[in-house]
């Protein structure tokens, strides 16, 4: 692994491995579970809703959620295109730090590009990188409006808003697909353990 702006920094194998921090916490293998979907599509309820139950299971969870990491890792950066790859970006990185550290991972970001959504993917190991489809139509979102948003970027008061004035690239294979207007939340949640038992990520 090289970096190209500093060549002289080789990168660090440590004697703990992250299936031993994974086992450590009663893991069976850590993973990123990457809610996409448009603003108010369901994104940080069902994240959180999910979070409190694995966390419930005694589970180690991390929860990123957009609104969050821009106030700090992300506040220099805003909702033109090249910072919203940037966002994503970094963000990817810090998963791939939770995950490394054993855990099971949320995030709740728009996160509109495919192109992004696949390098996040091969930043991660295979079955690693669960990627959550939040699908939920925008004439429902802009009927939910949670935060006002919507009514203002109509209004022009927002630009760039995602499903307006900007893109909404929807998955075309994700691996798990709710729509959350034929379901409610706990039933969403549900979808969503399933796959994890399934896939034996979990262990309880
Ligand atoms: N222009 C514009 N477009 C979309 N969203 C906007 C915008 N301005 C502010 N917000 C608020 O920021 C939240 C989205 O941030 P993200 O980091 O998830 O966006 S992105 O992944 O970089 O596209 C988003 O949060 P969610 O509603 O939870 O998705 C909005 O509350
Ligand atoms: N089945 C559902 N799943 C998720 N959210 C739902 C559902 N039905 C209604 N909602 C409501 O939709 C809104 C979604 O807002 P939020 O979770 O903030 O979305 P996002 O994080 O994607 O912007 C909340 O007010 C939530 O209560």
């Amino acid at each position: 692994m090289t970096n190209q702006h500093s060549p002289d920094v080789v990168w660090h194998q440590h004697n703990v491995s992250k299936k031993a921090r994974a086992n450590a916490k009663g893991h069976r293998k850590p993973a990123v579970l990457w809610f996409t979907g448009l603003s108010g599509s369901g994104k940080s309820t069902i994240a959180n809703a999910l979070e409190q139950k694995l966390f419930e299971l005694g589970y180690h969870t991390y929860l990123l959620d957009g609104d969050n990491v821009r106030h700090g890792l992300n506040k220099d950066l805003g909702f033109n295109d090249t910072d919203r790859v940037e966002n994503i970006r970094r963000i990817a990185e810090v998963t791939k730090l939770f995950v490394d550290a054993g855990l099971i991972v949320m995030t709740a970001f728009i996160s509109p590009f495919r192109s992004d959504r696949q390098l996040v993917r091969q930043l991660h190991a295979v079955g690693e990188f669960i990627e959550v489809f939040i699908d939920t139509p925008l004439a429902v979102c802009e009927q939910r409006d949670p935060k006002g948003l919507y009514i203002k970027a109509r209004a022009g008061e927002i630009k760039h808003f995602t499903g307006i004035d900007s893109v909404y690239e929807a998955p075309l294979t994700p691996d798990i697909h709710i729509k959350t207007d034929e379901m409610d939340i706990d039933a969403c949640v549900s979808v969503i353990l399933q796959y994890l038992q399934n896939g034996e990520y979990l262990i309880r």
